[in-house]
């Protein structure tokens, strides 16, 4: 399938799940200091509002409250603990990157009655997900890969790490597009291959960035590939230029024909009403979020970037370049600093 053929042909009648990331990746742009009174009432409008799933953890995951990742206004537990029990139909997801999160964060999550976790590793690294994926499984739960940064391999390794988590136990499988790098010829690409070569009863899903803002058009290539998973954040908030925005997303879904099951008004009222608010600067295209996206940068670097540029006198988006220069993953957020310092020793 070409991305020139994203008519309705591809879409109609087509079910596809929207998992909400503004509790989540959102957690990026606010430094991981959403309330519980946030945390609850934006859960509350978007379970309204009938998106089916919604993560909630700290913006790194299940354990991401740490010195290098940044502390939370709250643990996950009290996330969680306040969230899950409000929600009427809704189900609520955790993600966790094994070497963050451990299976005691994995169990506590499922205590807590979260319903899917989301395995996630560096899209080279699937083989460090096998215990949690295993136990999330053998535990009953939505068990998901999640690969990230999945523009800096082909499509055909992706599918040999897709593999892997498949038979770790994983029901659903992610092309993460953590830097909002792709354009929509490469997430056909890698869904296609996917679909065709993963089994028919495994569930595939796309987690975009907007830097280029491509995450809509790259979604809707997702879907027309076979992805029938797709993450967005109501109004974008998320890392970077931000996720997918959702309601939007949820419209060209709602002209295609497709089946989402969400009332998009009510959708549109939680970007508007709720989220715009809480945003500490508008989460948007500007000059560092689309490098992040034209030069393949994991987006959660960019408030990093921001504040060491900041302290050591050089521009960001300098810093964001030599990131990818240096084929930066998630995880290298302490190389952002010494980046910064030895660019301002070099300059002088
Ligand atoms: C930990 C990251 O924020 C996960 C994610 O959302 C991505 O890679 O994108
Ligand atoms: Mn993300």
């Amino acid at each position: 399938m070409s991305s020139t053929e994203l008519n309705p042909t591809h879409f109609k009648n087509r079910k596809v799940t929207l998992h909400d990331m503004c509790l989540r990746d959102g957690m990026h742009p606010k430094r991981h200091q959403i309330s519980l009174a946030e945390m609850i009432d934006v859960a509350t409008g978007l379970d309204e509002a009938g998106v089916p799933l919604i993560e909630v953890t700290h913006g790194d995951g299940l354990g991401g409250a740490s010195v290098n990742y940044g502390f939370p206004a709250h643990t996950d537990a009290e996330y969680l603990g306040a969230v899950v029990p409000k929600m009427k139909n809704a189900k609520i997801s955790a993600l966790l990157l094994p070497g963050i999160g451990t299976v005691d964060h994995l169990k506590m999550a499922a205590d807590l009655g979260v319903s899917t976790i989301r395995v996630a590793t560096h899209c080279t690294e699937a083989d460090v997900s096998e215990q949690h994926i295993g136990l999330a499984r053998q535990m009953g739960l939505d068990t998901v890969g999640f690969l990230m940064m999945a523009h800096m391999i082909s499509a055909e390794e992706l599918l040999q790490q897709a593999l892997l988590m498949e038979s770790y136990g994983a029901n659903c499988l992610y092309c993460t597009d953590s830097a909002g790098y792709m354009l929509p010829h490469e997430v056909t690409e890698r869904i296609t291959l996917l679909r065709a070569n993963l089994k028919p009863e495994t569930e595939l899903g796309f987690h975009g960035h907007h830097n280029l803002g491509l995450g809509v058009a790259n979604s809707m290539a997702a879907v027309a590939a076979g992805a029938n998973r797709i993450d967005g954040s109501a109004a974008g908030l998320g890392a970077g230029a931000g996720n997918t925005p959702l309601e939007v997303f949820a419209a060209v879904m709602d002209r295609m024909q497709a089946d989402t099951g969400v009332n998009i008004f009510k959708l549109m009222a939680v970007a508007e009403e709720q989220i715009i608010p809480m945003m500490d600067e508008l989460v948007r295209v500007d000059r560092d979020s689309l490098t992040l996206g034209y030069a393949g940068v994991y987006s959660s670097f960019l408030l990093f970037a921001k504040r060491a540029g900041a302290k050591y006198g050089v521009p960001s988006q300098d810093i964001l370049l030599e990131m990818a220069k240096r084929k930066a993953i998630g995880g290298q957020e302490d190389l952002i600093e010494e980046v910064a310092m030895e660019m301002a020793k070099a300059r002088g």
